[in-house]
């Protein structure tokens, strides 16, 4: 993987990443400050956290082994604002749950701070209104069923809680993708396509790997599209990537899929019913690896996770960190093959990303021209332009 591009840092004041810390963090902590009634040590250590992140420098809790494993102690005395960007929002991550107890032990351990937000999703009338769609959907055929599922998991990821902290774009219809490698994915995720490494094929069966991202309104999406995928003979198993705990707000842990799986049920749709089955039986399986919230990029990846996407014959990556650990966090020229920044990826895999945040890959000179001819560098971060990106 060619590794000539800037690391993308937090430093310069006009940037995106330093808006980031400087605006989205204080939202996000006074929103979970508001949110659940946490008692003076949590909220003092929240605000220490706030303090620390914008006046003062990264302290490495000692006896928090996880900045030993991913590298991060590196990171401790330096000012926050002078790491790299994926570095500085894991570390804030990382410190922002030990703040309200999450690690415990204690009465707060283990409660979600972000739960609050990602249930309430749940129950929202464009939810609602998501669901409802799946009745016609059914009546429609197979391939226009799969092809509105792969685009309902991909705009999905619109959804993204951290995201509207800041954002002022509001629901914007979807906009033409900006790379779209559908054409060649379609025949991937239906088993048509001549497979050139035969990858799994055998007594097995074809198996599916999903990285997730947020909960609530894009992971019912995922969900519907694993349904079908299983239920119509594409995959014989699916496996599902989830965060082992809360991370940047509405990134999807086991216990918010067990919420979208059992909201599928209540709403009494046969997708919620074969999830729950699917679940039961072994055909969709959960993991959590502890490197889903390291600050590093896949390329990183620990060998044991490396072997779980290999033996997958096709990986589907959700969401724009996903897209930023996979392809590196780079300021990559947009035009630098997104084939060639995912050589290293152990399998074939495919990126579902809306935009927003500065990297990208695999544009054409056409329309990274076009696109900053008309939107100058606001394309790259408003969650309005959406890709869809396959290495086989
Ligand atoms: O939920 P997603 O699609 O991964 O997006 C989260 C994105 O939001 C941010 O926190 C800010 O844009 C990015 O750092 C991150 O990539």
């Amino acid at each position: 993987m060619p590794d000539t591009a800037p690391v993308i840092d937090c430093a310069d004041p006009a940037s995106f990443p330093h808006s980031v810390l400087a605006e989205r963090h204080p939202a996000l902590v006074r929103k979970v400050q508001d949110a659940t009634p946490y008692g003076p040590e949590q909220r003092r250590a929240l605000d220490a956290l706030l303090h620390e992140t914008l006046h003062g420098t990264v302290e490495a809790p000692a006896d928090d082994a996880w900045w030993d494993t991913w590298n991060a102690r590196r990171y401790a005395g330096r000012s926050w604002f002078s790491l790299p960007f994926l570095a500085a929002e894991s570390c804030f991550y990382r410190q922002l749950l030990r703040a309200v107890g999450y690690f415990g032990p204690g009465p707060w351990q283990g409660v979600d701070p972000f739960r609050p937000f990602k249930l309430a999703e749940l129950d929202t009338p464009e939810a609602a209104a998501e669901l409802a769609a799946l009745g016609p959907l059914s009546e429609q055929p197979l391939p226009d069923q799969l092809s509105a599922l792969l685009h309902g998991s991909l705009w999905g990821n619109r959804a993204d809680l951290g995201f509207r902290l800041q954002s002022t774009e509001g629901t914007a219809v979807d906009s033409p993708l900006v790379v779209d490698d559908s054409d060649a994915l379609l025949p991937l995720l239906t088993g048509t396509a001549p497979d050139p490494h035969a990858r799994g094929t055998g007594p097995a069966g074809r198996t599916l790997c999903l990285v997730a991202d947020n909960a609530g309104r894009e992971l019912i999406p995922d969900l519907l599209l694993v349904d079908h995928l299983l239920t119509h003979g594409h995959f014989d198993r699916a496996l599902l990537h989830l965060k082992p705990y809360p991370y940047f707000v509405s990134d999807a842990t086991t216990a918010d899929t067990l919420d979208a799986v059992r909201h599928l049920v209540a709403a009494k749709t046969d997708a919620g019913h074969r999830l729950h089955s699917a679940l039961s039986e072994g055909r969709l399986t959960l993991r959590a690896h502890p490197f889903s919230c390291a600050p590093l990029p896949y390329a990183d990846m620990p060998a044991d996770l490396r072997a779980d996407f290999a033996s997958a014959d096709l990986t589907l990556m959700k969401g724009d960190l996903n897209y930023r650990r996979l392809v590196g966090d780079r300021l990559w020229h947009p035009t630098t093959p997104f084939t060639e920044v995912t050589s290293y990826f152990p399998g074939p895999v495919a990126a579902l990303r809306t935009l927003k945040s500065d990297v990208v890959t695999g544009l054409t000179p056409e329309t990274e021209t076009t696109l900053t001819t008309t939107e100058g560098r606001r394309w790259r971060t408003s969650g309005t332009r959406a890709v869809i990106q396959l290495r086989t």
